[in-house]
């Protein structure tokens, strides 16, 4: 089991926002995320993370085999999570170069030190040259940059589990295509030993015409209500809505 999360509670500025989420993520499986604005799914990834704002009241987070409920952030990133956010901030005065070596996870940069060629390849893939890498981190990009961006980033750290805050949201066909690929290699479900998995929130299930997600969940108000099949449930939520889930 690579993730396993039982009855979590977490409450934000004091209000309860999960109310005991249960939920079990396997090597090798990419599970989906849907639920309405507000459900608490992007609460849900801050608090897997760590982030001393999501005050955990009840319930254990278990990563690889380890009580992770309780520690600090950059401990958990060490061993392997990774996370993209829906809007991560602009960083006025920090080149994505700079911030690229430190989450550079295969390299340990001395002053000045370019970026590896490794790194510098990952971006062409997504499209991102060296112009664009000594750019301040999210100022002015585009939607579609920001993503791309952010991708290039859990690349670099390849991380065993990733979190993905909505990769499909402002982004055009031709991107939300990219990306898609890059998450699949990311994970390597083509792969059936992986020791990777993901978990992807999505609004409109558009990333699943390209990443083959194994499980879906319904998120609201704070639980899991429905989980099964990301094409069942899909269909369920484009027919009906949220609102008998
Ligand atoms: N820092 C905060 N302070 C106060 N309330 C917060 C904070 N962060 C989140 N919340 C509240 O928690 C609830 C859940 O928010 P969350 O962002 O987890 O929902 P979501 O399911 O990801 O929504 P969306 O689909 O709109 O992105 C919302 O009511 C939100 O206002």
């Amino acid at each position: 089991m690579l993730l396993e999360i039982k009855d979590l509670k977490v409450e934000v500025e004091g209000k309860e926002i999960l109310k005991g989420v249960n939920l079990k993520i396997n090597e090798g499986e990419t599970h989906v995320l849907l639920g309405p604005n507000g459900a608490g799914k992007s609460t849900l990834f801050m608090s897997i993370l760590g982030f001393p704002k999501y005050n955990i009241t009840q319930g254990e987070i278990i990563y690889k085999g380890e009580d992770i409920t309780n520690m600090e952030t950059p401990e958990r990133i060490k061993r392997g999570l990774g996370v993209t956010f829906q809007n991560p901030p602009a960083i006025r005065g920090v080149k994505l170069k700079e911030l690229l070596k430190i989450e550079d996870s295969k390299h340990e940069y001395k002053n000045d030190e370019e970026l590896t060629e490794d790194v510098i390849k990952l971006g062409e893939k997504l499209k991102l040259n060296d112009s664009f890498l000594n750019r301040d981190v999210n100022v002015g990009f585009s939607g579609g940059e920001v993503k791309r961006s952010e991708l290039l980033q859990l690349l670099a750290q390849k991380p065993d589990f990733i979190m993905f805050d909505e990769p499909d949201s402002g982004v055009d066909i031709e991107n939300v295509e990219l990306i898609s690929k890059e998450i699949k290699n990311l994970l390597d479900q083509d792969n059936p030993n992986s020791q990777k998995g993901g978990l992807l929130i999505t609004h409109l299930g558009y990333i699943l015409q390209f990443v083959n997600a194994t499980d879906a969940h319904i998120l609201k108000d704070g639980v899991i209500v429905k989980s099964g099949k990301p094409k069942t449930v899909l269909e369920e939520v484009r027919e009906h809505g949220f609102g008998d889930a």
